[in-house]
């Protein structure tokens, strides 16, 4: 090492000796993160994104004409804690209101998850923002006061957080600023919470909304995702204690070109090779939109591709998890039995994909075939 620092000092290289002067973490702090990655994408699992705020929870409730009350929201996600299969789910993420709930045994809902063995999570970030002078971009909010809301999740149960950022396709957009800013509060974010011993995941989405092809998001997305780990290494996130929540590279919505999920596997793995670091143990996407169906098969299909793929390559669905559940319960206690059965089913697809081993009988129902996506949809 002596002479690593020797070599530096000569060729006037100041960076590599200031990490090694103020390392971030401790070596234990190092492998509890790694750890706690490691279990959410351990083989044949996923994440259950449950996060929906109160304002999304209510969208989502209102196309079954179900009220949006507290209770409500509690009874659906109980619904699906109850029944969550360990085998096919490494991590849920909770929102902050059902942290503090309790399940129908009386048990907090953390509980729940954590008997079963899986792992806990939290959504930290407080929304978006504009970012003035462009066109409609965003940045996303929550960075005040992060650091000792983290400690109280980390006490309260939680291991890992989620933040999102969102980022759009049209001619001028992304921005260089957005990109950077985008790319900015991410790693701050990541750095606050891996002091606390919470996984970040890391989560940079550009929408489905366009007519772009695959061969735009892709660029883009390589773009993105170049800004996202060059800012982490910045802000000396420790890559193995994270994850990866990206879109999947696909065309735009409006787009009129239609691409075979080995297209977007393809697209999409391609992407990732150039830009995110083997470090990184897992990458999960999110469904952005793409039916129940589609968001399998897309996974699935990313599995196969015949290049190395360093990292696991899993699934963070909200939307392409919940949609047959919600549909098949519409508010009533006499369909939990086939709204827990429609979850389940959904859970164990995508656990087989995140394994490259579904097998399509090409009878998928109609709900789960049905696009999920609302245009310039704000959560
Ligand atoms: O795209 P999907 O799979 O439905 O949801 C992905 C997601 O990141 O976006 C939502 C809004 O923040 C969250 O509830 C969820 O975690």
């Amino acid at each position: 090492m002596d002479e690593i620092f020797d070599f530096c000092r000569r060729r006037s290289i100041t960076s590599l000796r200031m990490t090694h002067q103020f390392p971030s973490l401790s070596p234990e702090q190092k492998k509890e993160l790694s750890d706690i990655a490691q279990r959410i994408v351990a083989p044949g699992k996923g994440i259950l994104a449950a996060d929906e705020s109160t304002g999304t929870m209510g969208k989502r409730l209102e196309k079954i004409n179900v009220e949006n009350n507290e209770e409500h929201r509690r009874y659906f996600r109980d619904l699906l804690f109850s029944t969550v299969d360990p085998n096919c789910v490494g991590g849920i993420i909770f929102f902050h209101e059902t942290l503090y709930q309790k399940a129908d045994s009386g048990k907090l809902f953390p509980q729940v998850i954590k008997d079963k063995g899986i792992v806990v999570g939290i959504k930290v970030d407080k929304g978006t923002a504009g970012l003035n002078g462009t066109d409609g971009e965003t940045t996303t909010q929550g960075l005040d006061g992060l650091s000792e809301r983290c400690a109280q999740y980390k006490k309260d149960g939680c291991d890992f957080a989620k933040w999102r950022c969102v980022l759009k396709i049209s001619d001028g957009c992304p921005s260089a600023l957005a990109i950077a800013e985008n790319a900015n509060v991410l790693a701050r974010y990541a750095s606050i919470c891996q002091q606390n011993g919470l996984v970040p995941i890391v989560e940079p989405e550009i929408l489905p909304d366009g007519a772009h092809d695959l061969k735009r998001c892709q660029y883009v997305s390589e773009k993105v995702l170049a800004a996202v780990y060059k800012a982490l290494s910045d802000h000396h996130v420790y890559l193995e204690g994270t994850l990866l929540k990206p879109n999947m590279v696909t065309a735009g919505h409006s787009c009129t070109t239609k691409y075979t999920p080995q297209e977007v596997g393809m697209a999409t793995v391609t992407a990732l090779r150039r830009t995110v670091p083997a470090a990184v143990p897992g990458i999960c996407f999110l469904s952005g939109g793409q039916s129940e169906e589609e968001a399998s098969l897309n996974l699935n299909a990313i599995n196969q591709v015949p290049l190395h793929r360093p990292w696991k390559l899993t699934f963070s669905y909200g939307r392409a998890l919940q949609a047959s559940a919600l549909a098949a319960w519409a508010g009533k206690p006499a369909n939990k039995a086939a709204s827990q059965e429609a979850f389940s089913t959904r859970a164990k697809i995508n656990g087989l994909a995140s394994k490259g081993e579904y097998k399509s009988t090409g009878s998928a129902d109609a709900a789960s075939m049905q696009s999920l996506h609302t245009a310039s949809y704000v959560y």
